[in-house]
């Protein structure tokens, strides 16, 4: 009974297995520069692994228009580009599964809309975001500016220091020497939003799976340390200033 129930679950594709911490893209704008997870949160897995409930962290995208957001999440989930713009209307979402250092985990990627006139539909689903997607095009200068005025949108409906916030240049197939002096740019603005950086090309794929499974990890990482601060007793320092709580024995 056990092993056909498991067999109604189709295996988590072998990209989506991470045991190890994904790369920063640019050590100039990162948010972490660990390559493994914290100790305590492997063991908490590896005691928990095939007994745990799904975990699912929220990720919202936003940015705007034609930037390229809905062609990152489609290269992403569905492994395919479309050359036609095709506008979202409202929000849309896709779930991605993963499995981390041996627990099932899911993403659930909001892709929003761009447009002003669906600005305020899109952002009733900003609530509740571990990660925050500010995406721009990297061959239009003017989609950077407005990176921060997105970010403080998402921000506000968010409680304070609960979101991972990356900044992401698009159509990174399409770079000249402009985009890379946008680029530049673009380092200081993640900076400055305390965001990592990333460029990405949904036409080819670059860097895109590598970015998303960045995304994963950090949001699983905290999701864990969340849990282990909940579920037992007494403080411990962990890694470089991040605070869990352990079990107390007396
Ligand atoms: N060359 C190139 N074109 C891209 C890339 N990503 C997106 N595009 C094109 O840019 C246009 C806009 O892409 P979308 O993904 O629909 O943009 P969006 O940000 O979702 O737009 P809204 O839904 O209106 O907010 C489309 O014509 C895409 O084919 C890329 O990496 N390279
Ligand atoms: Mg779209």
């Amino acid at each position: 009974m056990k092993s056909s129930l498991k067999h109604m679950v189709p295996p988590v594709s072998r990209d989506r297995i991470i045991s190890q911490f994904p790369k920063w893209y640019t050590p100039e704008a990162c948010l972490q520069f660990k390559e493994h997870f914290h100790a305590q949160v492997r063991t908490a897995c590896q005691q928990s692994a095939g007994t745990v409930g799904l975990k699912i962290s929220k990720v919202v995208v936003v940015g705007d228009l034609y930037v390229g957001k809905t062609s990152l999440i489609n290269r992403f989930c569905k492994d395919n580009f479309n050359r036609d713009y095709k506008a979202t209307i409202g929000v849309d979402f896709e779930i991605e599964r993963f499995e981390i250092v041996g627990i099932p985990y899911n993403l659930q990627i909001w892709d929003t809309a761009g447009q002003e006139k669906f600005k305020c539909i899109a952002s009733a689903y900003y609530r509740g975001a571990e990660v925050i997607i500010t995406v721009f095009d990297l061959t239009d200068i003017q989609t950077l500016d407005h990176t921060k005025q997105w970010l403080e949108d998402a921000l506000r409906e968010n409680e304070p220091d609960s979101s991972f916030i990356f900044l992401v240049g698009t159509k990174k197939d399409l770079s000249d020497a402009v985009c890379e002096r946008t680029e530049i740019d673009a380092i200081r603005f993640a900076n400055e939003m305390q965001a990592e950086y990333w460029s990405v090309s949904a036409k080819t794929g670059e860097n895109v799976n590598e970015f998303f499974s960045r995304v994963a990890a950090l949001a699983f990482e905290q999701s864990m340390i969340k849990e282990l601060e909940k579920t037992m007793g007494h403080m411990a320092q962990i890694g470089t200033g991040n605070l869990i709580i352990t079990r107390g024995c007396c």
